[in-house]
């Protein structure tokens, strides 16, 4: 079956605060959306790259491909106001059946075992999506003012990729954008598919604040050991 990744990287990085767009920002010399691609290299030489892009920042982008001599294959979607027209727009460039997997830019860290388990489970079951345990205690703030203690285990921490049979992903993103989508689950979820959770890994960050920066740096460094 035909393979696909939308990496989404068509968002601001606000929370980053940083001049440029974060997923544009250098580790180890070379910007973190260069990261991300190549991990799915690593797993597929031959697999599609969709790759979505703030419509403003696409000739940034082509610089950086060339002052890095960039060789990777990719097609380019333009991005939205929302992770969710994102998403969108980058499933619009598919026009094979396949399996697809959307993955945020942002999170260069993902390995070979994480993305194949994603592509096995999604094959046989129509989705997978990764997750982990949570490591802290969590307590629910409630409406009415206060708080209680929840039992961790009856939760996950979501990660992607997030993996789908093209087809039934493109289905659910014909229904309307709800502002509580935040990934593609709860868009599948929405439109009545039931979710198959498939293990992430605890390396697997989202660049998403500036200390990120420093435990990416840790765990590129790890690698290089
Ligand atoms: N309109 C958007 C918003 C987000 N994303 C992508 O979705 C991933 C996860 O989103 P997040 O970490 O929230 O990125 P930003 O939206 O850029 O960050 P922030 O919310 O801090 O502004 C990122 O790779 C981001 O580029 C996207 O493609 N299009
Ligand atoms: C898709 C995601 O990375 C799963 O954890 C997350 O939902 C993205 O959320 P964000 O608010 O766009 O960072």
């Amino acid at each position: 079956m035909k393979e696909y990744v939308i990496i989404v990287a068509g968002g601001s990085g606000s929370r980053m605060g940083s001049s440029i767009p974060k997923q544009f920002l250098e580790l180890d010399g070379k910007p973190i959306l260069m990261h991300t691609i190549e991990a799915f290299l690593l797993y597929n030489g031959a697999i599609e790259i969709i790759l979505v892009l703030p419509e403003g920042q696409i000739s940034h982008w082509e610089e950086l491909v060339h002052k890095h001599q960039f060789s990777a294959n990719f097609t380019i979607a333009k991005g939205g106001t929302s992770r969710y027209a994102s998403v969108k727009s980058g499933l619009s460039k598919i026009k094979e059946e396949g399996l697809v997997a959307i993955h945020d830019g942002v999170r260069p860290f993902v390995d070979t075992t994480v993305i194949q388990n994603a592509f096995e489970t999604a094959k046989a079951k129509g989705n997978a999506i990764t997750s982990v345990a949570l490591k802290d205690s969590i307590r629910k703030v409630l409406p009415t003012g206060g708080n209680q203690t929840e039992d961790r285990t009856h939760y996950r921490t979501i990660q992607t990729p997030q993996t789908f049979q093209s087809q039934l992903l493109k289905g659910a993103y014909e229904v309307t954008e709800l502002p509580t989508f935040t990934d593609d689950a709860s868009v599948i979820e929405h439109a009545g598919h039931a979710i198959h959770l498939v293990e992430g890994s605890y390396e697997n960050i989202k660049i998403t604040t500036p200390e990120d920066l420093y435990i990416a740096e840790a765990l590129l460094k790890k690698r290089h050991r």
